[in-house]
């Protein structure tokens, strides 16, 4: 039996991806813990969700800080002072550049097959919009290690729906996020497992043993 994997969960604003992973947990479903909760945006409903579960929850702002480097590292010290072994990415809307204990152990969530309709720009409903528009036939989800670049990190999990042509953006948006409720949970056992590792910019993941 695996110990319980620590999380340090990042938000930037209604915290939908956060409460899947808290009732995962609560659940039994996902061996992990919540350690903090840091967001971007002090004044949103993730921020007040995860204060209401009582988790350790801090704001920290982008523009307090001079370069993605101070402002990663003032979240690098809060997420090391709580004793998170992994950095979540779970709607977090800035360049988080993940240093120490961090480096190869911070994954996001991103709700496309990347490398479809990702990078700058492209978060939110803004991605089932322009996924929408193409008339695409097939979306879906994509966890992947995190590394200095928006989206280009090794893909560690992707699942992907099918889309009808009736399916409206936010019809596309909700099929997305139930495959993110499992993706995410998949990648973060993958790590309590220790069954993942990173080589020349690849993933390679283990059977369970
Ligand atoms: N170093 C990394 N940081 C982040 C990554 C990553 O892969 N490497 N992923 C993003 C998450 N992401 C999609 O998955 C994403 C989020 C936001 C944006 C974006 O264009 N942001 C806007 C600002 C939006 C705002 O503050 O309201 C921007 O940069 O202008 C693109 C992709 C998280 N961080
Ligand atoms: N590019 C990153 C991105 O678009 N992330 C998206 O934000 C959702 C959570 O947002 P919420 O915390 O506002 O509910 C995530 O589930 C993901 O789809």
């Amino acid at each position: 039996m695996n110990a319980t994997l620590r999380l340090g969960v990042l938000i930037s604003g209604g915290g939908t991806t956060f409460l899947n992973l808290h009732e995962h947990i609560q659940s039994g479903r996902l061996n992990a813990e919540i350690a903090c909760v840091v967001s971007s945006r002090r004044k949103v409903a993730g921020v007040t969700r995860a204060r209401d579960l009582g988790y350790p929850t801090f704001a920290v702002a982008r523009s307090k800080y001079e370069d993605d480097a101070g402002f990663s590292a003032a979240i690098t010290k809060i997420l090391s002072d709580h004793g998170a072994e992994l950095a979540v990415l779970a709607g977090f809307l800035k360049i988080y550049l993940p240093s120490g204990p961090f480096a190869q152990r911070c994954i996001n969530i991103h709700p496309a097959l990347i490398p479809a309709f990702c990078g700058k720009g492209f978060y939110g409903n803004r991605v089932h919009q322009a996924v929408w528009e193409r008339s695409c036939k097939i979306s879906g989800c994509t966890v992947h290690l995190v590394n200095e670049h928006y989206d280009e990190g090794p893909i560690i999990v992707q699942k992907s729906c099918t889309i009808h042509d009736q399916d409206s953006p936010e019809d596309i948006r909700r099929k997305v996020f139930e495959l993110e409720c499992e993706a995410l949970p998949e990648a973060i056992t993958l790590f309590a497992e220790d069954r993942i590792r990173f080589e020349a910019g690849r993933s390679i993941i283990s059977p369970r043993s």
